[in-house]
């Protein structure tokens, strides 16, 4: 479980993160919906012990993340929005390196990297360099990478973003798997239905504030509007930099 607590950041005058409160539960999937540069990244960058918040909290499964990050990091697989791979390893080594970082002995990597490998059908390109591979192939290896310590809470920052429709589709499979593995799953957005396609839980944020939290009913009702694209754009005053 993840829960924020007033959060803060401001980078010089701009309030980038001005009051973040919300909650990430187990066995839910949590979209942070927010048009461009409402405070997504830099509140998750906060979340995954990145970035220091001005103030606030960051409790993951109850662990505060200023007092031991160690701990809330080692409960985290974060996909962050730069997906950087070392090109000169294959997929498979760019796991494996991550999980001896991790530290996983050699019997725990295999068992882990041929079991996400499977999950993510990612088998033809495992044993490929990662230099020259689509940006379907680079997020699939970095997603594996990011949970090749089994972690509970899983936070992706734009999971989809490039990715072809068959791509996302099987994206969409693998976080529903994680969810119902019982794993709290956040993910960030400004797809309006990638969210609504997804998501038990939709965290709006604008300008740095949370302006509904709710299930996609919720929010319907919260609006008067029976379609969920309606009531975002009613929620956030507008739809600019949200994409359909
Ligand atoms: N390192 C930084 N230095 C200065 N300003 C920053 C920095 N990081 C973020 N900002 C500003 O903070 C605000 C929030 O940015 P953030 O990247 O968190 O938005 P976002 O919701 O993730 O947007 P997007 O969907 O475009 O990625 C923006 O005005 C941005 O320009």
């Amino acid at each position: 479980m993840i829960e924020l607590k007033d959060l803060h950041k401001a980078f010089g005058t701009v309030k980038a993160v001005d009051g973040v409160s919300f909650t990430a539960r187990d066995g839910e999937i949590t979209g942070l919906l927010g048009p461009n540069g409402a405070g997504k990244t830099t509140t998750l960058r906060m979340l995954y012990t990145l970035m220091k918040p001005d103030a606030g909290r960051v409790l993951v499964d109850g662990i505060d993340a200023a007092r031991d990050p160690v701990s809330v990091r080692r409960r985290l697989g974060v996909l962050p929005d730069a997906r950087g791979l070392y090109k000169r390893l294959t997929a498979r080594e760019n796991i494996a390196y991550f999980g001896r970082l991790q530290g996983l002995d050699e019997a725990a990597l295999r068992a882990r990297s041929d079991a996400l490998i499977a999950a993510l059908d990612m088998a033809d390109i495992a044993d490929r360099r990662t230099e020259g591979f689509s940006q379907g192939q680079r997020v699939k290896t970095a997603i594996a990478r990011a949970l090749v310590h089994d972690p509970r809470n899983i936070i992706l920052d734009e999971p989809t973003n490039g990715l072809d429709v068959m791509a996302t589709r099987a994206m969409r499979a693998f976080l529903r798997r994680l969810r119902d593995e019982g794993r709290c799953v956040l993910f960030s957005s400004h797809i309006m239905q990638e969210v609504a396609a997804l998501c038990d839980r939709i965290v709006v944020i604008a300008h740095g504030r949370v302006v509904a939290d709710g299930s996609a009913d919720a929010l319907r009702a919260q609006t008067g509007e029976a379609n969920l694209e309606d009531a975002f754009v009613k929620i956030i005053g507008s739809g600019e930099g949200l994409a359909a």
